[in-house]
């Protein structure tokens, strides 16, 4: 089959040669995580309960999702899994941080508009 991306893969003869391949890939990487990260904020928002940023079911779609895509791909299922498992639990922690943050101070103007409604 033709098209894989592990047929990309360019020989190297340094790891001079190896580390210039793999920073240029980093550099597209890198702007996808951010954006991917992104969206970990737009979760947060959307959500409704802390207690719905860890989705179990949704993890395991994308754990399936990309070992599909990595087999297809020429790639190695187990290693693409392992990876995707680390930036999902990142993405995870992050997103609580932004449930906490999005919502803090908004406790705060309830107990005041009360004790201005009181008063
Ligand atoms: O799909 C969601 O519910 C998300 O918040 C995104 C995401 C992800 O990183 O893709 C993060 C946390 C959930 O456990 C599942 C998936």
């Amino acid at each position: 089959m033709s098209g894989r991306s592990i047929e990309q893969v360019q020989h190297c003869t340094t790891m001079a040669d190896v580390r210039r391949e793999i920073d240029a890939l980093d550099d597209i990487l890198v702007p996808l995580l951010v954006q991917r990260t992104g969206y970990m904020t737009q979760a947060a928002r959307i959500k409704q309960a802390d207690t719905e940023v860890r989705d179990e079911a949704r993890i395991q779609a994308i754990v399936d999702r990309v070992r599909d895509r990595a087999l297809a791909q020429g790639g190695q299922p187990d290693v693409l899994e392992a990876i995707y498992r680390g930036v999902m639990e990142a993405s995870i922690a992050y997103e609580h941080r932004e449930f906490v943050r999005l919502r803090a101070g908004h406790a705060s103007d309830a107990a005041a508009q009360t004790a201005g409604s009181a008063a």
